[in-house]
């Protein structure tokens, strides 16, 4: 693992854009694995400054998204499709038919799951961005005895909700379920980057890097991809010795 440790946010941030911008000039039809929640707002805002500074088209990029709640609909501001909208797509010239979410309002969950794991099947990303929750989940796909490799519908774990419920007005409002990709999908990407952030990560991200490799940590499995960057900032570094 490539593990690469910023004294800010900031700087971090810059990194990880420039790093996505130089992979899409070598490869202008990249397929894109992309994440939510907060570790990644600051870098698509520096995406969105290099775009808009010529420095970088997604004219030809396809972009995969992890995960989406289950029952909210795109425009819903707490959809994973809003967010991406508003922290990214609206902003670049990327063509509306190269964005793929699982669709939350799907009426047969099983039949959405095999939409898109058909479509994740098409083209492996070049790279698949990820966070980290603090229970070592990647995507939603929560510790448990087994995990499963493609596209489901996960029950969300009390404290993911609780850590995803200062996005909502309410805990009641935090949706039980989510779609996700399986971590079989995540491992195909050609490369992974790891993006973590802030103290309170520090445990789960040594845990993940240097423990043991167990479905209790989904992000353990890491380990096993010959090729992950882990960015992190120096608090949630602050562990690694
Ligand atoms: O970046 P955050 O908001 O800490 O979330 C970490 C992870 O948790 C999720 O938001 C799901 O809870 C993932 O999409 C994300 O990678």
């Amino acid at each position: 693992m490539d593990i690469r440790i910023f004294e800010s946010a900031e700087k971090l941030d810059l990194h990880a854009a420039e790093w996505f911008s130089e992979l899409i000039n070598q490869k202008p039809g990249a397929v894109l694995g992309l994440a939510t929640g907060s570790t990644p707002i600051g870098i698509y805002a520096k995406l969105v400054e290099q775009h808009r500074s010529g420095k970088v088209s997604f004219a030809e990029v396809t972009t995969y998204n992890l995960d989406e709640y289950v029952g909210l609909t795109p425009d819903n501001d707490q959809s994973y499709a809003y967010y991406m909208n508003q922290h990214l797509f609206s902003h670049v010239d990327i063509p509306p038919g190269n964005v793929h979410l699982p669709d939350g309002m799907a009426l047969d969950p099983a039949a959405e799951c095999a939409r898109y794991d058909a479509l994740l099947a098409e083209h492996a990303a070049d790279v698949q961005l990820l966070g980290l929750g603090h229970n070592g989940h990647i995507g939603f796909n929560e510790p448990d005895e087994q995990l499963s490799s493609g596209t489901h519908v996960v029950a969300l774990k009390e404290e993911t909700r609780q850590a995803n419920a200062r996005f909502f007005s309410s805990l009641d409002e935090v949706p039980k379920a989510a779609y996700t990709m399986g971590v079989g999908s995540i491992l195909k990407a050609k490369q992974i980057l790891l993006v973590v952030r802030g103290s309170d990560k520090a445990g789960i991200v040594k845990e993940a890097l240097t423990g043991p490799v167990t479905t209790q940590v989904p992000a353990s499995l890491l380990q096993l991809h010959p090729n992950v960057i882990v960015l992190l900032d120096q608090e949630a570094g602050r562990l690694l010795s």
